[in-house]
């Protein structure tokens, strides 16, 4: 097939990379009626290698009968590099901002600043302070919260260690003879000999993040402060004040008997803390044998809410809404988990990460983003009936996520395969049905693929086991050729990893790039993805390597059956648990995949329980109960290989091309190098590419740009 050249792909890269995508957006009132929108992106600069940061603002007002009246965009692009986190104050009036900067010795320094609307009005050197290691800015642990009274600022950061010193430093044998005692009392404490001890982190994406502490920052004194009281062997994260400022409220992830990496796995062992400054006590709010996330308090202070589900099992669940009533101390679950939606109560369950700290429309309500199959959506949930309400379901954006609300102003982001991200404001009605959202654009949607259509077919599983679970699929194909049969197009079968994470309709950049290029593309959300019930999820751990392939599987060839697709021209894909399930596909179906491209692949499940920082997940998904202490038996081990990639690897043939982060923590590179030397063994065709400084995504922009391009030399070559 003459497939569009190199150099097409190159520009159709350019064009399709260039989406920025949204970190951030808030709403702030600065003005009867007048709200403005700031928002920070995040966009790949192919020449600079880099990705870059800008903010956006723009003007929304209201008319006099409350509904969006004019949006403004001024045109303020601000590149911002050095900005890790910002928060505006309650009141609006002032900016936090924590700032990374290389001083003149190149070496890195953190500031808080606090800007009001004229100028910077302090700003504090926190690595001059030396209170405490590096402030946590990523999205599991970190947090800046102001006081109510706007005086403090609460943040998170590696915990101070004692100075490790040799014994023989020679230096440190004993004070100076003027004033050993003085000179004792002026250094910090030392310990000699921990230079070499082993401090365990938080894994893939969290490295050398290890024992985070809550920390607070006086403005007017300029002083930083650790709170007493803390318990022990407990990483701090997601900390919020107490509406009136005299405690602290933190998620606590337990540190021992050891810690499993954290990002993508919501089922580390944790609670929820209540820690009161002045009497340095500390007491759990949530129920102990949970993973709990996301405290935030209702705006009259009334409530607590928080996130929990199990901490066993997959990594990723439906959870649980739980509203804890402050002065009674009453909890409650007030949404619970979904097992099976129906067509009656179509509603699949919560499955979210963190809530935004502007989540409440009122002291009963909250808004938040949930996976509803293969859409992401926002959905109003009463807090005191549990009742749901879906915010958003048009045919044209298949992913929205939920910003901020101000009173009934609220602030969102959607996509769709087709259209990369706009942000879109709406005024939630007073009365009625309030998902009769009127919603407005602030802007265009930077990448729209006016030749590429999508849609989502239901797919029921013909394995007997979990046959009354279904399962969807995405699939893109090129617009021109929608209808005619005349020539049949090559297909690329795609598999998310997780496994319990899913596709959305909303803006996917390489299944778009290649639809662009003149490939059918099919998306699969097989039984296991979150979004379809716990049931699903559950369906999973135990047959992986079956039921997870049989669902490709059958959503490959129902594509094929449409008509579009020519069944000698398909290939496969997918990363991490999805480079698990390409890998299978060209195992159990040599014939029918003619080429595989996959990232970070998950290749031997027994070799890697003791590699990678979810060892965990490795018998979770095998079907066995992981225990901290686990020594697998014989069979154990069995059953992991049994069920994994290599086992069929006698049986491969397809060209296969691998592409591993060689910092990878997740799914170590040793399981894709080992499977490509054993294709290589076996006259297979195989390539491998290593990136260097690069983990488990693959994400920086050179690494990616340099991928996509070679999958698309590899599938063009071999199809
Ligand atoms: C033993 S690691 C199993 C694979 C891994 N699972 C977890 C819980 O990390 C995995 O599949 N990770 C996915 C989050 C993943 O990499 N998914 C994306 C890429 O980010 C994908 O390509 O689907």
């Amino acid at each position: 097939m003459d497939f569009p050249s190199v150099e097409r792909a190159v520009k159709v890269y350019r064009e399709c990379a260039s989406a920025p995508s949204l970190s951030s957006a808030s709403l702030q009132k600065t003005g009867d009626s007048v709200f403005s929108v700031h928002s920070t992106w995040s966009q790949r600069d192919l020449e600079r290698e880099c990705n870059i940061k800008y903010r956006q603002t723009h003007i929304v007002t209201l008319d006099s009968n409350g509904q969006i009246g004019d949006v403004i965009d001024p045109g303020t692009n601000t590149e911002l590099n050095s900005e890790q986190l910002v928060r505006w104050s309650p009141s609006g009036k002032l900016k936090a901002v924590l700032r990374k900067i290389k001083d003149k010795k190149g070496d890195e320094k953190q500031y808080l600043e606090v800007w009001n609307n004229i100028a910077k009005i302090h700003n504090i050197n926190l690595t001059a302070l030396d209170k405490h290691g590096k402030v946590y800015e990523d999205g599991e642990f970190g947090c800046l919260e102001w006081s109510s009274c706007e005086s403090q600022l609460l943040y998170v950061a590696e915990k101070k260690q004692p100075k490790a010193v040799s014994y023989f430093d020679k230096s440190k044998e004993g004070g100076s003879e003027e004033n050993p005692e003085t000179d004792a009392k002026k250094k910090d404490p030392e310990v000699k000999g921990d230079q070499f001890v082993h401090r365990q982190d938080w894994g893939e994406l969290l490295v050398g993040k290890h024992s985070p502490v809550p920390c607070i920052l006086n403005l007017q004194t300029g002083q930083v402060t650790i709170p007493e009281g803390l318990p022990n062997d407990v990483s701090v994260g997601q900390a919020i004040w107490t509406p009136d400022d005299s405690g602290i409220v933190f998620t606590g992830w337990e540190n021992e008997p050891y810690r499993l990496g954290l990002i993508y796995c919501r089922n580390r062992r944790s609670a929820i803390y209540h820690l009161d400054l002045s009497s340095q006590t500390c007491n759990t709010i949530s129920i102990t044998g949970q993973s709990v996330r996301s405290p935030v308090f209702s705006p009259d202070a009334s409530k607590l809410i928080y996130i929990q589900n199990s901490c066993h099992g997959p990594h990723m669940q439906c959870a649980q809404l739980i509203v804890y009533h402050w002065e009674s101390k009453e909890t409650k679950v007030t949404v619970d988990i979904v097992q099976r939606p129906t067509e009656g109560r179509p509603f699949p369950g919560l499955y979210v990460g963190r809530f935004e700290q502007q989540c409440w429309l009122d002291n009963e309500t909250i808004l938040v983003s949930t996976a509803w199959r293969s859409s992401q959506t926002i959905i109003a949930i009463n807090i005191c009936t549990g009742e749901v309400t879906r915010l958003t379901n048009g045919p044209d954006f298949g992913s929205w996520m939920f910003c901020d609300i101000k009173q009934r102003l609220i602030l969102a982001c959607r996509s769709s395969p087709t259209r990369s991200a706009q942000l879109v404001v709406g005024v939630i009605p007073q009365e009625g049905d309030i998902s009769c959202i009127n919603w407005k654009p602030l802007h265009e949607s930077s990448v729209i693929l006016s030749d590429v259509i999508w849609s989502v077919i239901t797919l029921k599983p013909k394995t007997e086991q979990g046959s009354d679970i279904d399962f969807e699929t995405i699939i893109l194909k090129p617009k021109a050729n929608s209808g005619s049969q005349e020539k049949k197009l090559p297909l690329i079968v795609w598999a998310h990893g997780g496994p319990h994470s899913v596709f959305s309709t909303g803006y996917l950049l390489l299944p778009g790039l290649f639809c662009q290029l003149g490939f059918v593309i099919a998306c699969v959300n097989y039984r296991g993805s979150i979004g379809f019930g716990q049931a699903s999820i559950d369906s999973l751990p135990g047959f992986v390597g079956t039921h997870d392939v049989k669902d490709v599987q059958a959503a490959a060839e129902a594509v094929i059956e449409q008509g579009l697709v020519d069944r000698e021209r398909v290939a496969v894909s997918g990363g991490s648990h999805g480079g698990f399930l390409s890998t299978h596909m060209i195992g159990q179906y040599p014939d029918f995949y003619k080429a595989c491209i996959t990232r970070n692949p998950v290749t031997n499940l027994a070799d890697k329980l003791f590699c990678g920082d979810i060892p965990d997940l490795t018998m979770t998904e095998a079907g066995m109960d992981f225990d901290f202490k686990i020594a697998p038996s014989a069979e154990m081990y069995a059953k992991m290989f049994n069920c994994s990639p290599m086992a069929h690897i006698d049986k491969v043939r397809a060209p296969t091309l691998l592409m591993l982060g060689s910092d990878d923590l997740r799914v170590p590179p040793q399981q894709g190098i080992r499977y490509h030397e054993m294709l290589k063994a076996r006259g297979v065709k195989t390539r491998l590419l290593m990136y260097p400084d690069n983990s488990h995504p693959i994400n920086k922009v050179d690494a990616e740009a340099d991928c996509f391009m070679n999958m698309y030399t590899w599938i063009t070559e071999h199809l």
